[in-house]
């Protein structure tokens, strides 16, 4: 596995100091080599950060098992003979583990070739200028870039510790009978489908009266049966008090005292904070917010001339696209003279959920609040093929979300099989200020689902 090299940068200046070897620092510290920057690169872990190693790539790779062991599941009602097929968790680590090594080994490769040094250990601000570098080398640059992520957190009661967080089911080298998560977001909406998929007995535990907030919400409603359909349990508006033991397994209990049933492992998936502490921040001067991100303007600016900060590490959305584009428009500004600048209007983003769910723009409620009455939703809800051909009652949702009298489209919504792939195009659309007349106008690839977007009444 491909480690940062050891600590020997000799103490020279650099045009640009990253702090943060993951999806944002990597994208700036190749963009800005690429413009001619001398380049220094800390990161005391693996490269590739929480996208690589705990995030989008395991979490991706997961997903397919679990997609895979859905379709053996559906095989025999179409007429298939499958022995029961049952996941070798340990088989499918290895092959997880490959690919990532691979990912690995290419950032190394590249970072060589590109005259990019690395340090392996933290970086900490000394002032606007300079970085300690682990526990003894200052660095100076003319530019910093803040782009040190961020970490799961559990919420504060008692027990919390009898739960692990994401990065502990990245370990894990099975599936659990029974699985308690607690949260209502995109990761506790992910690792259920995973786990349940996978042979557990999944229950969803959410504060809040619905998974998902900020997603269409009747698109979320379809996404809730379809999962109570494959099992999995949900229980809203839960107010946790506690954790306790139980047999080598835990029992929730809420904060009206109820004690729930036994579970073999808890997950929490209740938000990640910014990682801001330690990095000389305050000592620096750079304005951070009230959860602890740093505050960053649409130019990536801190508070601090010289000092930026993009991805999770800033209030604006967690996603891996987001950081590398930041980055790289950062670096074509500071090094490559151009005026660029990230548009963070309408960013697709996909729940990898079974079957997946995504968005691009306003929701139903949201486009109500900005256009009144102006808004015309345009609806279908079908069972995709496969699902008619095996008779499962899994069914699929898409709507568009369009105004005025040129139903201009603002909100393209899907729920089902494909929609991961299907939504990036959908999005290009929209982002050129496609109306429903022209998704009307393609001819539509039949018979997809995909196709149902064109031919919405
Ligand atoms: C389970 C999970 C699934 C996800 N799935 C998706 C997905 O499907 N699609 C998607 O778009 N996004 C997904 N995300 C979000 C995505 O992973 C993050 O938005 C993205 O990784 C943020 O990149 P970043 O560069 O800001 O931070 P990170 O990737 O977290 O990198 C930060 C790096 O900084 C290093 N660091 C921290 N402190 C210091 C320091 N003081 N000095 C030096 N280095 C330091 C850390 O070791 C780390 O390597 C997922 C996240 C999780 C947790
Ligand atoms: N497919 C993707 O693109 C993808 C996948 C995973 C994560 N991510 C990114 O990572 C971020 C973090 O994911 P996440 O699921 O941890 O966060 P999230 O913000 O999506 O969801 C957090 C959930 O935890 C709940 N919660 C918070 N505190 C709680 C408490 N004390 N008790 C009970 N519930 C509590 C919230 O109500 C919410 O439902 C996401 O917001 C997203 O930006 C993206």
């Amino acid at each position: 596995m491909s480690q940062p090299a050891a600590c020997d940068a000799s103490n020279e200046d650099f045009d640009l100091i990253v702090i943060g070897g993951g999806s944002g620092g990597l994208a700036g510290a190749f963009r800005a080599a690429e413009h001619g920057a001398r380049v220094a690169l800390l990161e005391p872990h693996l490269f590739g950060g929480t996208c690589v190693n705990v995030g989008c790539v395991p979490k991706k790779a997961m997903w397919l098992a679990a997609e895979v062991g859905n379709r053996l599941k559906l095989a025999p009602t179409l007429g298939f003979a499958v022995p029961e097929a049952r996941l070798d968790w340990k088989t499918f680590l290895v092959h997880r583990q490959r690919y990532i090594s691979n990912i690995h080994d290419s950032y190394r490769r590249r970072l060589d070739a590109a005259g990019i040094v690395t340090i392996a250990s933290h970086g900490r601000l000394l002032d606007e200028r300079t970085v300690l570098c682990g526990e003894g080398m200052p660095l100076r640059a003319r530019h910093v870039l803040i782009a040190t992520g961020g970490h799961p957190v559990k919420p504060q009661v008692p027990g919390a510790e009898l739960g692990g967080t994401s990065d502990d089911f990245f370990t894990w080298c099975g599936a659990p009978p029974r699985v308690a998560i607690v949260g209502g977001g995109y990761i506790a909406v992910e690792l259920a489908g995973v786990l349940q998929a996978l042979g557990s007995r999944v229950e969803i535990f959410a504060r809040g009266p619905r998974l998902l907030a900020g997603f269409d919400t009747e698109v979320t409603d379809q996404l809730v049966e379809d999962y109570r359909q494959a099992g999995v349990h949900l229980q809203f508006d839960y107010k946790l008090g506690r954790v306790q033991s139980a047999d080598g397994g835990v029992r929730l209990c809420d904060v009206d005292g109820v004690i729930g049933e036994r579970f073999d492992a808890l997950l929490f998936a209740t938000g990640r904070r910014p990682n801001t502490t330690n990095l000389g921040l305050e000592a620096a001067g750079v304005a951070l917010d009230a959860d602890g991100h740093v505050l960053v303007d649409e130019l990536h600016a801190t508070s601090v001339e010289g000092i930026h900060a993009v991805g999770d590490v800033t209030p604006n959305l967690a996603l891996t696209p987001l950081a590398i584009a930041a980055a790289r428009r950062l670096m074509d500004r500071l090094f490559g003279g151009r005026d660029t600048r990230l548009d963070q209007d309408n960013v697709p983003t996909v729940v990898f959920s079974h079957p997946p769910l995504g968005k691009v723009g306003l929701t139903e409620e949201e486009a109500r609040q900005r256009h009144g009455d102006d808004v015309h939703v345009y609806r279908a809800g079908f069972r995709p093929m496969l699902y008619a051909l095996a008779d499962v009652p899994q069914r699929s949702l898409f709507k568009l979300v369009c105004v005025g009298d040129a139903r201009r489209v603002v909100g393209i919504h899907l729920m089902g099989e494909a929609v991961d792939e299907i939504l990036q195009g959908f999005a290009v659309a929209m982002k050129r200020g496609i109306t429903l007349e022209d998704l009307r106008d393609t001819v539509a690839i039949h018979p997809t689902s995909a196709e149902e977007v064109v031919l919405m009444r």
